[in-house]
């Protein structure tokens, strides 16, 4: 049994159920029984807390110097807690209500100020926008794919006849989506591949994950290429593509509200950074688990590379023989084969780097929930598949010469991406590494350095560079017709602006002088010259 830390009348620092914050509690009783200290906060509030959830006061102001976010009152960041079943409130006496009384006072006074005005103002815009994402982001989906499949795919078509409800659900395409969820599901388990350890997580674990997506993708292969062999008209999915994609938004619906559920119970280590705000609406689209599983089944990690991903090169295939199918061709056109080409080769790579991911953002830091849900299982598969689904009913006549010119751009694209991202992965793992030695680096006061040479030295994404180029390469090959086809463009340079965005203001926080050095050094961001 672990020792008694604190003492009946100890003044120490208790976090405040479900959130992060900690404020300054006295001791009252230790209950051996079940463990747990009895607190009293500053207003009154009497708590029981388990042992992790506090820290004595000189530990806590050690730990404050890195983290400076802890020490107002709970009373005024009451909204951003969330309960625990662990943890019961109690307010009784009447000295705890003219205690609360007074804070409620001194608390209103100090509310009303204007940085508090502009507080409660930026709260409800940040529910307002999460309302505006939660709602937006399905239709827009919906309207893109409907555009795409008009005779004139133009913009200038809006505002678009909806298509009526009813015909937009399909109960064997539902069962056909959740057939591919479990198909996937049980590939993801299969016992090959190698296990590998992920980032440390805060309360210091590792969790494993098997690698085996490479061969998941082979697997989906072998049986679509079973499939159409025999006669299966893969083209069904051309036909019924708004079922399709119904049927994904209702299942990413459908797994948010599971994961919201279930993060009830999760211990406050297993929460994400983000996405634990108290806000019902933020946390929704935010996800408050960091890494969901049932049993070791992931489920973060697996909806992130599996379905989505591989669904995204079956759509396209389907697409392949829908556009032959409908113009009556032998063979597809250059431009369909093209797009299959290059998005077969970026899956295909993502899969193969699959155990990279394991240090990604997405992974280390984001909570799962209906952002993530829904873009893995339904913005992937039906907007990474625009192109294609454009190219089945529009023309792209390709001359040879640009057929070569994009080629030679997905290339090059290719190329940056694959190189940088490889060679930043084998420097984190291994610095010294003898094949890395001509790369000029920054020290930083982590210990880690940072790359300031070759491509690190040209611009600071220059991964990011990389995958743009063949985004564009995927849209050139779609003419110039129409700019639907350039949709995935346009959300890559968005997303992608933003996360450098994110992971700049990280890093800085993260290097400090070392980082600000490395923007001096290399100036642009992601385009040379430009950004
Ligand atoms: N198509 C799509 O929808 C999307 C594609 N992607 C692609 O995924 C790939 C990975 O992207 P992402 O995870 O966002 O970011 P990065 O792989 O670029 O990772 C950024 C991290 O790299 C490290 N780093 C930054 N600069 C240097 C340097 N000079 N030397 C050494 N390390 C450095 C830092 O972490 P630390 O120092 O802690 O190691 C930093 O936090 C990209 O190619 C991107 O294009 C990403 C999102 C969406
Ligand atoms: C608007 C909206 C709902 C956005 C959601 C964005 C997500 C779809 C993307 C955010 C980062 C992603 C990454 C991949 C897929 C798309 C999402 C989830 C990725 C796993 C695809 C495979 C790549 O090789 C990758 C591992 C580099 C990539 C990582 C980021």
């Amino acid at each position: 049994m672990p020792a008694v830390r604190f003492q009946p009348g100890d003044t120490v620092m208790g976090r405040w159920p479900g959130s992060n914050l900690y404020y300054e509690v006295k001791v009252l009783r230790f209950d051996p029984k079940t463990q747990l200290y009895t607190v009293i906060y500053k207003d009154g509030t009497e708590l029981e807390l388990k042992d992790g959830d506090i820290k004595s006061l000189t530990g806590f102001k050690q730990g404050r110097s890195r983290s400076r976010s802890r020490s107002r009152s709970p009373a005024r960041t009451r909204r951003s807690r969330s309960r625990s079943p662990a943890r019961t409130v109690r307010r009784s006496s009447s000295r705890t209500t003219e205690v609360r009384k007074e804070k409620f006072k001194e608390v209103l006074e100090v509310r009303l100020t204007p940085v508090m005005y502009f507080k409660i103002f930026a709260h409800f815009c940040l529910i307002l926008g999460v309302l505006f994402w939660l709602l937006f982001l399905p239709v827009m989906v919906l309207a893109l794919l409907i555009l795409c499949a008009q005779e004139d795919a133009s913009l200038l078509n809006f505002p678009l006849t909806p298509p009526p409800l009813h015909s937009l659900w399909d109960c064997q395409v539902f069962g056909i989506v959740l057939l591919w969820l479990l198909f996937q599901a049980v590939l993801s388990l299969l016992p090959i591949g190698k296990v590998v350890e992920g980032m440390p997580l805060k309360n210091g674990k590792t969790l494993k994950y098997r690698i085996n997506g490479f061969y998941a993708l082979i697997f989906s292969a072998i049986s679509v290429g079973a499939a159409s062999y025999n006669e299966v008209d893969l083209s069904y999915i051309h036909g019924h593509f708004l079922q399709f994609y119904t049927s994904a938004l209702i299942i990413s619906i459908l797994l948010s509200v599971y994961l919201f559920i279930r993060s009830r119970w999760a211990a406050v280590d297993d929460l994400a950074p983000a996405g634990n705000s108290g806000y019902v609406f933020y946390d929704f689209f935010m996800g408050r688990e960091l890494n969901p599983r049932i049993k070791d089944f992931d489920i973060k990690f697996f909806c992130e590379m599996r379905p989505g991903l591989i669904g995204w090169v079956v759509i396209n295939f389907a697409m392949l023989l829908a556009e032959m199918k409908h113009k009556n061709l032998d063979t597809p056109s250059p431009a369909m084969l093209l797009v299959n080409g290059f998005q077969l080769l970026w899956v295909a790579d993502g899969l193969w780097h699959e155990e990279k991911l394991l240090t990604m953002m997405d992974i280390v830091h984001d909570g799962f929930g209906f952002m993530l849900a829904f873009g893995d299982l339904a913005w992937v598969p039906f907007t990474f598949t625009c192109q294609a689904y454009y190219l089945a009913s529009h023309p792209s006549d390709l001359s040879a010469f640009w057929i070569v010119a994009i080629m030679i751009m997905n290339v090059v694209g290719y190329y940056i991406f694959r190189k940088a991202n490889s060679q930043k992965f084998a420097f984190r793992r291994n610095p010294s590494d003898p094949a890395l030695s001509h790369l000029k680096t920054i020290p930083t006061a982590t210990g880690k350095s940072l790359i300031v040479s070759g491509l690190w030295g040209f611009v600071r994404h220059p991964n990011y560079l990389g995958d743009l180029i063949m985004a564009l390469a995927w849209s050139l090959s779609c003419g110039f017709n129409h700019v639907i086809p350039y949709f995935y463009l346009i959300y890559l340079i968005l997303l992608l602006v933003h996360r450098n965005a994110r992971d700049e203001h990280q890093c800085r926080k993260k290097y400090g002088l070392a980082w600000g050095e490395y923007c001096k050094t290399v100036r642009y961001r992601i385009f040379p010259g430009i950004y």
